[in-house]
């Protein structure tokens, strides 16, 4: 297993919005967290991605204990990548720039293979007020995979996305963990579930 999460529960001050939550993912594998808005989806997706400080809960990453994990944010820049609903490119950069702002190796064949697997070579030097949601959110995908992560975790990724881009995206998470990337999505849209290789629902901060 490289993510392993037992026992996960969480407050907000008093309020329980995850309650003894177990969880586990292989590498390679594509899972969807679904459910109703505030089921706990969010919740458990910012905890899995160390994130978010679980008030009670053991999680571990490759074996490791995310507490004895002495350099948390090597661990968020490199194991891991993050992608949201809201792309959170910087509009005064250009995609490529915005891409290596975030890359820690600038080395541009590797970021050329990103572009072309993730289908936007073409507009690498357009700004992201010139592309399409579609593009800007694939841009973001090229993004949280520039250093490499094991694991991508996606927060809605395909909110603010038409069915069809949306569709594109799914295909896009299902190559990458095919070629070893596990991917973690919380998402509204079951229609992930013709790409997901699990799907876990989520309600009233419970998995049932
Ligand atoms: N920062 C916060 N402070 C207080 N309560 C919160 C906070 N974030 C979430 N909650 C509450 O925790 C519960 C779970 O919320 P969470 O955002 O994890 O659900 P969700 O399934 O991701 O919802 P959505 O699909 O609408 O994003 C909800 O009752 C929500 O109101």
């Amino acid at each position: 297993m490289i993510l392993q999460a037992g026992g996960i529960t969480h407050y907000y001050k008093n309020d329980l919005a995850l309650d003894n939550v177990n969880f586990e993912a292989k590498k390679g594998e594509f899972i969807a967290i679904v459910g109703e808005s505030g089921s706990g989806k969010s919740t458990l997706l910012s905890i899995l991605s160390s994130l978010l400080l679980p008030s009670k809960g053991e999680l571990f990453f490759e074996g490791k204990a995310y507490t004895l994990i002495k350099d948390i944010d090597a661990f968020r820049q490199k194991e891991v990548g993050f992608i949201f609903q809201f792309h959170y490119l910087i509009g005064y950069l250009t995609i490529l720039e915005n891409i290596k702002l975030a890359a820690i190796n600038k080395n541009s064949t590797y970021i050329d293979t990103l572009f072309e697997q993730c289908g936007i070579e073409a507009i690498k030097h357009k700004y992201p007020d010139e592309i399409s949601g579609g593009q800007r959110q694939r841009a973001a995908i090229v993004r949280a995979l520039v250093n490499t992560p094991k694991i991508i975790f996606a927060d809605e990724p395909t909110g603010n996305l038409d069915s069809r881009n949306s569709q594109t995206i799914y295909k896009l998470f299902k190559t990458l963990s095919k070629s070893g990337t596990t991917i973690i999505i919380a998402t509204h849209d079951r229609h992930v579930s013709d790409y997901a290789d699990k799907i876990i629902e989520v309600k009233d901060g419970k998995i049932i």
